[in-house]
């Protein structure tokens, strides 16, 4: 980024980072995670997984249960309030001053830390550049739009030159195309400060774009940690398997070194006996006849441009997601033949 603009990247420890709220309900199982410095990590899960409260725990915004600690570098900062940890963060609602000017919620926490005046103003002109909001300095921030304003959040989040940053589901309130417009913005962003910073988000497409790595949540559990092409490849359950991308059940048995799917059997060195077999839609070809492995009736076809999504109906087994190339001209109620590369199937418990 050409830019003066640098930060400190600090990894992020979390050693047995479990949370049992008052009334007894465990938000979270005790949880060890580093985090690289300048490594972007990303929770994802469903509504209630846990994601925010471990985010709020980095932040400092609620504590660990006894014996947790929170790292910052060597810095135990466990006990540390948020305002002692030097954290930016970037929240959903925006929580910006409303009256004031956009330069003035850039300042603010700069005036808080009490930096002078002079300084103040250099750093917020920078910041203000940085993410393209000179030309609104002066405005309010009820006179922006939502994609404007939360660029105002990381502005304001980034001035304090923070050891972390921290978004829970920055670009939630926004529409489809802002979303995916900030969401490059972001990515820029933190790849050209290289900060350390944890992203939470229930959308697998986000974390898939910003993540160097993902931590899958459920339940107060971490599903698995690996970076969006582990976790979409080699996904640790059916779970991970399920919410990331589209999946396929098939309907197959794998023994004795072989893999019989519809009237086929295929060599199989994968794990055998009380597996589910899945496979990504993409690793599904169309076949002929000849050379098919299961036959089956195109129950539905969505034509998407550059390819249609198509859902086959085996004579028995689940349906299954494929894909035609562009221009195919398959549709409801035709007969089809797939074929299955065993390589590319995967055997999760
Ligand atoms: N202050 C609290 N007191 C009691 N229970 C809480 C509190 N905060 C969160 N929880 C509970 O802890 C669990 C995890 O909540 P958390 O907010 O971390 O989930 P989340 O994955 O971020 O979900 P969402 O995407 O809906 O925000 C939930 O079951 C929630 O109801």
């Amino acid at each position: 980024m050409q830019n003066s603009f640098h930060l400190d990247a600090v990894p992020i420890r979390l050693e047995r980072c479990g949370k049992t709220f008052a009334g007894g309900a465990r938000a979270l199982e005790p949880l060890d995670l580093t985090i690289r410095g300048g490594e972007t990590i990303v929770f994802l899960g469903p509504s209630g997984c846990g994601k925010t409260t471990t985010l709020r725990i980095i932040a400092g915004l609620e504590s660990p249960d006894p014996d947790g600690r929170v790292l910052f570098g060597e810095e135990d900062v466990t006990a540390l309030p948020i305002e002692r940890r030097n954290v930016g963060m970037v929240f959903q609602s925006y929580a910006l001053f409303p009256n004031m000017t956009v330069a003035e919620n850039v300042a603010y926490g700069l005036k808080v830390r009490k930096i002078a005046r002079a300084d103040r103003g250099r750093r917020v002109e920078e910041m203000l550049d940085l993410m393209h909001l000179g030309e609104f300095a002066g405005r309010r921030i009820d006179q922006l739009s939502g994609g404007q304003r939360q660029r105002v959040a990381l502005a304001r989040a980034l001035v304090v030159r923070p050891r972390v940053l921290l978004l829970d589901e920055p670009l939630t309130a926004l529409d489809a195309k802002l979303r995916d417009s900030l969401r490059l913005e972001i990515d820029r962003l933190l790849r050209g400060l290289g900060i350390t910073a944890v992203y939470v988000t229930h959308d697998q497409g986000e974390a898939m774009a910003l993540g160097d790595r993902i931590v899958v949540m459920a339940k107060g559990r971490v599903a698995q940690v690996g970076t969006p092409r582990e976790i979409y490849y080699q996904p640790a359950d059916g779970f991970v398997a399920d919410f990331i991308g589209t999946m396929n059940r098939l309907g197959g048995l794998s023994r004795g070194g072989t893999l019989s799917i519809g009237s086929a059997t295929l060599p199989w060195s994968g794990p055998e006996g009380a597996v589910e077999l899945l496979v990504r839609p993409e690793d599904l070809a169309l076949a002929g006849e000849a050379d098919g492995h299961l036959g089956g009736t195109v129950a539905a076809a969505v034509f998407l441009g550059d390819r249609t999504r198509l859902v086959v109906e085996p004579a028995d087994g689940p349906a299954l997601t494929v894909d035609a190339a562009g221009r195919s001209e398959l549709g409801r109620g035709d007969r089809v033949w797939l074929r299955v590369d065993p390589a590319r199937v995967l055997a999760v418990p």
